[in-house]
């Protein structure tokens, strides 16, 4: 192991404040000799003068050199752990640098991967810089097993910030497929930059190494599991063995792009041609025409009609929500009319349902209800008043209107009866979609730090939460009334035994069987054998782990 090598800082010149200091004594010294007082003092005092100018001049000088040094630096105080308190702002912009905080912001301050870097790196970098941050977290203990095996010792704590430079330099190596040469010098250059010549010897050594036997250290990487331990078991117990694997690769991959065109606006056909027209490869669901997914990633603002609404981003699983819920209306005494629900085309003689969507943003699901019975009176809540601004964004966009409400769905009571009482004189809501905060678990893919951020103890507590506003919202359903249970977990705990014990504490609640209606509609690989509702599970190029319950009341 190299001697961990100090951050090379430049300081504002010293040369020029002892410059200064020098003169004053030479002139201090000059004065104390001096043979005729009154003629020397008066020379002096000038010279005095004219030193003491020149020094205020030398130090202002020095304090503006001392100002441009350090407005070319970046604090950087919380890697001082790591022997950093500031680098340089060419360090700290590039690209490498910034993925290498967002990694080490996920696993050692367990915060969860947010990339927000405009203005942090060129623009042109962040799809760059994301890459990076989310191709180490989804694989890291891949890239952490052959690091291992190409690190002799290792790295020092104090210049443990390079272990993730490390990271990002073998991700790139077998990931990203990009020109090997370029990967190495870039992540040492980079290290070199933060911790000296030591320091990026090592990862020099390492990059090389891997360069050299790339084919061994990939084939023994393979056997490593991509999942938590705690998850793999879980799931493991819960999914055939001929699911599994499958499932744990769609886990794992970087996430299909679905669309959801908004058949309010545009029929999906009509929007298929604009695709066409701009030379953008898609694939029409076969059962479902307004999901498409797009073969080729891309960015949202190249797809047409974004700003016009004539679609929406939305997993193809997460599509399925709304259209199960709606799907099945049409017993309701509110709306004979919705047996014409069969494709969902509603618009023209629907009533006007009251709809609660509980923990809405960023609307998707809403948009999605409203896309499908615009008239209906949606009331649409989030505890986050951050993510809610999202709700109103995509609200504006889509050109549609709901009662939106920054409230805690475990407390209904606290501002439910007031929502409802603005848009009826009824005092309970016709359909209800709880889209229940959840851990996460079926959309890893797209959350790759759900992996290493959520543990078995979070599961529990969400799983009280998730009965919790299951009980209260039931008590402000119609009679006749719909409830669908949603969540984008695939744990038993927080799905089929939250609703086994929920049905176990009701006597009016009766489950609306489901399975035929998403069969029809739903590759039936992605089903998994549950006691209550259906389990979706992740599918390649496929839908999102989803899980759901309708419940009606009786
Ligand atoms: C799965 S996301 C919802 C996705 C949304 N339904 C959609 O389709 O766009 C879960 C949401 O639950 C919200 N949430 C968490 N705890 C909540 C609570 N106690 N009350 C209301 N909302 C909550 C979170 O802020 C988050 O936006």
């Amino acid at each position: 192991m190299a001697e961990p090598l100090k951050l090379k800082t430049k300081t504002a010149s010293p040369k020029g404040k002892l410059a200064s200091e020098k003169t004053t004594s030479k002139t201090r010294s000059s004065n104390k000799f001096s043979g005729n007082k009154t003629n020397a003092t008066k020379a002096n005092s000038k010279k005095a003068y004219r030193n003491k100018s020149r020094d205020k001049a030398n130090l202002d000088k020095s304090k503006q050199q001392k100002r441009n040094l350090d407005s070319e630096y970046v604090n950087t105080s919380d890697l001082s752990q790591f022997g950093l308190t500031r680098v340089k702002s060419s360090t700290f912009t590039n690209p490498r640098f910034q993925a290498a905080l967002l990694i080490k912001r996920v696993l050692e301050d367990k915060q969860p991967l947010n990339i927000n870097l405009s203005g942090v790196v060129k623009p042109k970098d962040i799809g760059f810089t994301s890459e990076l941050a989310y191709g180490v977290i989804r694989n890291l203990p891949r890239i952490n097993f052959i690091a291992n095996k190409l690190l002799t010792k290792p790295l020092k704590k104090e210049n443990y910030f390079s272990q993730f430079i490390l990271l990002i330099g073998i991700y790139q190596i077998i990931y990203m497929r990009e020109a090997h040469h370029a990967a190495v010098y870039e992540n040492v250059e980079l290290s070199k930059q933060l911790y000296g010549k030591g320091v990026s010897t090592i990862i020099n050594a390492c990059l090389r190494q891997l360069l050299r036997e790339l084919d061994t250290y990939l084939e023994a990487s393979k056997e490593v599991s991509l999942l938590p331990k705690w998850l793999s078991k879980t799931l493991e117990a819960r999914v055939s063995e001929e699911k599994f694997l499958p499932m744990v690769e769609a886990l794992n991959q970087a996430p299909p792009l679905w669309l959801r065109v908004n058949q309010d606006k545009i029929s999906a056909d009509k929007f298929c041609q604009l695709l066409k027209f701009a030379e953008i490869e898609y694939q029409q669901h076969p059962q479902l025409p307004q999901a498409i997914l797009l073969t080729k990633a891309l960015t949202i603002a190249d797809i047409p009609g974004y700003e016009q609404g004539l679609f929406s981003v939305q997993d193809l699983h997460a599509q399925l929500s709304s259209l199960i819920l709606t799907q099945e209306v049409q017993d309701l005494a509110l709306s004979e009319q919705l047996s014409k629900a069969k494709n969902i085309n509603l618009k023209e003689d629907i009533k006007e349902p009251i709809i609660l969507d509980t923990c809405c943003s960023p609307g998707g699901k809403t948009t999605h209800l409203l896309d499908l019975i615009p008239t209906a009176k949606m009331i649409a809540t989030d505890i986050d008043a951050g993510r809610i601004k999202r709700v109103y964004e995509n609200l504006k966009r889509l050109k549609q209107t709901a009662q939106v409400i920054t409230a805690d769905a475990r407390f209904p009571e606290q501002w439910l009866p007031q929502a409802i009482s603005k848009v009826s004189q009824e005092q309970q809501v016709d359909l209800m979609l709880l889209d229940i905060p959840c851990s996460g678990t079926g959309v890893i893919r797209r959350h790759p730090d759900i992996k290493w951020l959520r543990t078995p103890e979070d599961v529990t507590r969400l799983a009280q939460i998730q009965l919790e506003i299951l009980t209260k919202s039931w008590s402000y359903l119609k009679s006749g009334g719909k409830l669908l249970y949603t969540s984008c977990s695939v744990l038993g705990e927080e799905n089929e035994q939250v609703i086994e014990k929920f049905l176990a504490t009701v006597t009016d609640a009766k489950e609306i069987n489901i399975k035929a209606f998403v069969q029809t509609n739903i590759n039936s690989q992605a089903q998994i054998e549950v006691s209550h509702g259906v389990q979706l599970i992740n599918q390649i190029n496929g839908g999102d782990g989803f899980y759901y319950c309708l419940l009606s009341k009786i």
